[in-house]
């Protein structure tokens, strides 16, 4: 197992180039196949999910895997379906853990040819390209907005177009809006008609030129780390005022813990106000990639919390909720749960690990989240640090670049 131990600057100073945004780059990916694009989008991300997007829609092999990208997975699912030729569509174990039934059974409504290779409602599939005929259907929208995005996109490649009507709450709707905002910027009819139905018109993707934003969620770690940090002075390139992404949001949440966003004409400076809440109160349901920095975030600052909205946690990357409880434990925080969805402490503390190894259980998030805690516990290591290739490979060289000192343990 490697690990690292870091070494944090006393004064945090750095321009960081941020990796570009993995959700932005796989929406483009799967749009420009499906639209035949002349323009290949420009600034894709470098990160494993990208590349095995790359990957699956280029080499043309029959199997395919996808490692541990779950946007990879669900939209694939979806293009295979309206694609000629058979395939199997494979990921890591714990993809194999990460439930598709609902995206599978919709396809299927439509008259997509998909079988189960396994086990019943996950992958590895074996996807056989059709012709789709059906046009309007209902799925849950309370398990991943991915499905919802999958099925989204290869609307305008059906004959009739496709009508979603979304039963339940509807999760991680910000991600779905990016989605139809890169459908709208590539030439297709697509809308929301009432709070739970869209539609989308046939009509095929037109080729434009377009670049990638940088990634707010990569962002977030930077806010923790100048708010961690007793002095920091960041400033993050590639990022906008009025981005596609709903992640962005993180910038108010961090505002209220005293980390202000200052918009130059490049990206983002960020300032310490001094100023921090008694307490943090947030819904986390439009921005669930979020919950692992806010979390380690306010228990490090001590700022009691209370966290709704975590119910997709459970079957990301990890179990995030229980990751983070059981990481948080080694520094010496007590974090409870209620009805798998929410994330609350009260200040309650237990005996710190001496040398806490916080355990990344193959989720980037949880190395990316943990790093910053150095700053407070200077004895922590991070262990299998490489899962930040996930979405930021050059995480811990960036880390590097603003004075931390990154060395291999072995
Ligand atoms: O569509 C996307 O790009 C994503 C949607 C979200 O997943 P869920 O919809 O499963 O919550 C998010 O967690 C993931 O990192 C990326
Ligand atoms: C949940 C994530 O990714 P995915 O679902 O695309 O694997 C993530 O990046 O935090």
């Amino acid at each position: 197992m490697m690990l690292y131990k870091l070494i944090p600057p006393s004064v945090v100073t750095a321009t960081i180039q941020l990796p570009a945004s993995k959700s932005i780059s796989n929406r483009a990916l799967i749009i420009n196949a499906l639209g035949k694009g002349i323009y290949p989008p420009e600034n894709l991300s470098d990160c494993d999910d990208t590349q095995v997007m790359i990957k699956a829609l280029t080499e043309g092999k029959e199997t395919i895997d996808i490692m541990a990208a779950g946007t990879a997975m669900r939209f694939l699912t979806a293009y295979l379906s309206v694609t000629p030729g058979e395939r199997t569509i494979t990921g890591t174990a714990r993809m194999q853990q990460r439930p598709i039934q609902i995206l599978v059974n919709a396809l299927r409504e439509l008259g997509a040819e998909i079988e189960y290779v396994h086990n019943e409602g996950y992958p590895p599939l074996c996807i056989k390209g059709a012709e789709l005929k059906g046009n309007e259907i209902t799925l849950k929208g309370n398990v991943s907005s991915q499905y919802i995005s999958a099925l989204l996109m290869i609307g305008p490649a059906l004959k009739d177009g496709l009508t979603l009507h979304l039963s339940g709450e509807i999760i991680s709707r910000p991600y779905i809006n990016l989605t139809l905002q890169l459908m709208q910027d590539f030439g297709a009819k697509a809308a929301w008609t009432s709070p739970n139905s869209i539609s989308v018109a046939p009509q095929l993707y037109q080729s434009i030129p377009f670049k990638v934003e940088s990634d707010w969620s990569a962002a977030s770690y930077w806010y923790q780390i100048a708010a961690l940090s007793p002095k920091a002075e960041i400033e993050l390139l590639g990022l906008f005022h009025n981005s596609y992404q709903g992640d962005s949001r993180g910038a108010e949440v961090f505002s209220r813990l005293g980390i202000t966003t200052e918009f130059t004409s490049q990206g983002v400076k960020l300032k310490k106000t001094g100023k921090a809440p008694e307490r943090l109160e947030e819904d986390f349901v439009d921005i669930p990639d979020l919950a692992q920095t806010f979390v380690v975030t306010c228990a490090l600052l001590n700022i009691p919390f209370r966290f709704t909205g975590l119910q997709s946690l459970k079957i990301k990357e990890t179990d995030r909720i229980a990751a983070l409880r059981a990481e948080l434990k080694k520094l010496g925080y007590v974090i409870e749960e209620e009805n798998d969805s929410i994330l609350m402490w009260n200040g309650e503390r237990c005996e710190p690990e001496e040398t806490p190894v916080i355990e990344t259980y193959e989720d980037h998030r949880m190395a990316m989240a943990f790093a910053p805690a150095i700053i407070r516990h200077p004895n922590l290591l991070i262990a299998d640090p490489q899962v930040v290739t996930k979405s930021y490979p050059g995480y811990w060289e960036d880390l590097k670049q603003a004075g931390f000192q990154v060395i291999n343990e072995g």
